[in-house]
């Protein structure tokens, strides 16, 4: 078996293979602002929730939102270092489309939060400050 700093073959245990998952995300947070900012703006939003006493619909709706966009950003992340690892930074027309396809997904990921947020929110507010 390779030395696991230089491993290429196949995971042989459960907690081995978490263990690599766990390095992806680390690495993942550690190198993506965006996604450092996601997380920020994930830790408020379910601040703002318990503070506002969101309803069991509520908190769904908000997870699911924050989940799909920290997926979204991980899914970006990947797509930007594999083109970069096959174009080694050389421009190509197909490795501008796979990155703006993929900044898309997270474009409308962004949208779709935003809209639960406000539709989540708006009434959340309106009933605490009356
Ligand atoms: N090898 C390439 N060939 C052609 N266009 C490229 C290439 N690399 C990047 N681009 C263009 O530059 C844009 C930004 O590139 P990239 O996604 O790597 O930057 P970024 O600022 O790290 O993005 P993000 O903010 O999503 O992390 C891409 O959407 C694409 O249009």
């Amino acid at each position: 078996m390779a030395s696991p700093a230089k491993q290429t073959d196949k995971n042989h245990t459960f907690l081995q293979a978490l263990r690599h998952a766990w390095a992806g995300v680390r690495v993942a947070l550690h190198e993506e602002r965006n996604l450092r900012r996601d997380a920020v703006a994930a830790i408020v939003v379910i601040g703002a929730a318990a503070i506002l006493r969101a309803r069991w619909n509520d908190w769904l709706w908000l997870l699911a939102a924050i989940w799909l966009v920290i997926f979204a950003e991980l899914g970006n992340t990947l797509m930007e270092d594999m083109v970069d690892f096959v174009t080694k930074g050389a421009y190509s027309p197909q490795a501008k489309k796979i990155k703006d396809l993929s900044a898309g997904i997270v474009l409308l990921t962004a949208f779709f939060a935003v809209l639960v947020g406000a539709l989540v929110f708006i009434p959340l507010v309106w009933a605490y400050f009356r």
